[in-house]
């Protein structure tokens, strides 16, 4: 658990050339390529599609990590996995029935992953801790990349970790939004170990240098 994995979002990569962007990333030493899906409705933004994944799923071998920032994501389980997302993360807040939602992305053979916006309390998911495999904590409001860090997220990645603790969990603890070197050395400590960055990769003028200051941070 103590190993720290990358997952770059392609969301801040250039649309126009996907594919090489991915194959950029992949060589720059990513873990996970972080896929994050927009409705328009539940975020306002959109973006990829299932045929989107399925058309980058040809060009890596790197996990796919879906975000789903939609409203009915009981809609889009099976889309995006037969698409080829190895991890499918839905939000709580968007999900009366969460624990059916995990055990329909376990049914379909993924990692799954419940994600909090920064103001939905951690108690949300108590309930389903031991039942998925990663809990994704937004250091911003979900719906655009390039945004601030809230500082509020390194606290509830700590409390999150110890509740894990507690109940002796192992549960991946995933952090998104306005990670750079110096925010992730503060969530890494608390106890994150996926973390998402994508203004901080793709902006930054050496892909694998980025990445590995991140990492190491
Ligand atoms: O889910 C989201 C935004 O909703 C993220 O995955 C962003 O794409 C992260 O971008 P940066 O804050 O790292 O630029
Ligand atoms: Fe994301």
């Amino acid at each position: 658990m103590n190993t720290i994995k990358i997952a770059p979002s392609i969301l801040s990569s250039d649309f126009s050339c996907l594919a090489e962007e991915i194959i950029k990333i992949d060589k720059a030493g990513a873990d996970l390529v972080h896929i994050d899906v927009m409705d328009g409705h539940f975020v306002p933004n959109l973006t990829f599609g299932a045929p989107v994944v399925a058309a980058i799923r040809k060009v890596t071998k790197l996990p796919f990590d879906v975000h789903l920032m939609v409203t009915n994501p009981q809609d889009f389980i099976e889309p995006f996995a037969k698409a080829g997302a190895d991890i499918i993360t839905v939000h709580a807040e968007t999900a009366p029935h969460l624990h059916r939602l995990v055990q329909n992305i376990k049914e379909q053979g993924k990692k799954a992953g419940v994600s909090l916006n920064p103001s939905t309390p951690l108690p949300v998911v108590e309930e389903v801790l031991a039942d998925v495999d990663m809990i994704l904590i937004m250091s911003v409001n979900p719906g655009f990349g390039g945004q601030q860090f809230i500082p509020g997220a390194v606290n509830k990645i700590s409390r999150l970790k110890t509740m894990l603790n507690e109940r002796n969990l192992t549960v991946d603890i995933e952090v998104d939004g306005g990670i750079n070197a110096a925010t992730a050395r503060q969530v890494i400590a608390a106890g994150a170990n996926i973390l998402v960055a994508g203004s901080a990769v793709y902006g930054a003028p050496d892909i694998a240098q980025a990445i590995k200051d991140i990492r190491g941070a």
